[in-house]
């Protein structure tokens, strides 16, 4: 199995990037995972009291399932991933079946801040979008699919994106082994990305 890493801040455009790599692939031979699904589950606390988590912090997610899982699929077994709602700031009570692909692309703020996680990764990717570039899309994108209003994510944002990001995730850029400028759609870069994964396939 070849696990690819795919960090960067909020907003960089990791997801569109995944997307675009695996369209064209062969559906059965490549699996995404994403951090987002592995935010810790936090039942024991009111809507109120988890609208203030701080979710850029790497405290915030399950590592250790997250760990556990990637071994799980490494060893050939399927995993249940849970699945998170950003409207009630929790994990669901679904879980989605995902069964070991050739190929497993796990795509997250702060994947890269885990080293024992980043050592299970054969490639890891950096995506880099100018902060400006990533506000706008991040506020677009809130607004639009994450029933957020302008107020809420610009306070977030100063107060805790861009300072999370700072301390946590622009220092995990040195480990990446290919950096994709994103400010534009970078069809070359997903090409390489993707004759890559073709070789592996192959
Ligand atoms: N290169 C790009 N140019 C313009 N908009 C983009 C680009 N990449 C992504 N987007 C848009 O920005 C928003 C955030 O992208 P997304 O892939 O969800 O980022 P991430 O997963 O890193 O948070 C989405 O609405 C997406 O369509
Ligand atoms: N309940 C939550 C949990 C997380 N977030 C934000 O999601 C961002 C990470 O997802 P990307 O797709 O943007 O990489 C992260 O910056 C968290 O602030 C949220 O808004 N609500």
């Amino acid at each position: 199995m070849l696990i690819i890493g795919i960090a960067g801040g909020t907003g960089c455009g990791k997801t569109t990037v995944v997307n675009q790599i695996i369209d064209e692939l062969p559906e059965n031979e490549v699996g995404v995972i994403s951090q987002d699904s592995y935010y810790k589950d936090t039942s024991h606390l009111s809507y109120e009291e988890r609208t203030k988590i701080n979710f850029d912090h790497p405290r915030a997610i399950d590592f250790d399932l997250l760990v556990n899982h990637l071994k799980t699929l490494k060893e050939g077994e399927p995993v249940h991933q849970p699945v998170y709602s950003f409207v009630k700031h929790n994990r669901t009570k679904d879980t989605v079946l995902t069964h070991p692909r050739k190929v497993m692309i796990v795509e997250g703020i702060l994947i890269l801040t885990h080293p024992e996680i980043r050592d299970m990764f054969d490639i890891k990717i950096f995506v880099h979008a100018d902060s400006d570039e990533r506000l706008i899309r991040r506020l677009k994108r809130d607004i639009n699919e994450r029933g957020r209003d302008l107020d809420e994510v610009l306070n977030r944002y100063q107060n805790t994106l861009k300072p999370m990001h700072q301390q946590f995730i622009e220092p995990t850029k040195e480990f990446a082994d290919i950096i994709i400028p994103n400010n534009k759609y970078n069809t070359v870069a997903v090409g390489i990305v993707r004759t890559i994964i073709n070789e592996k396939l192959a």
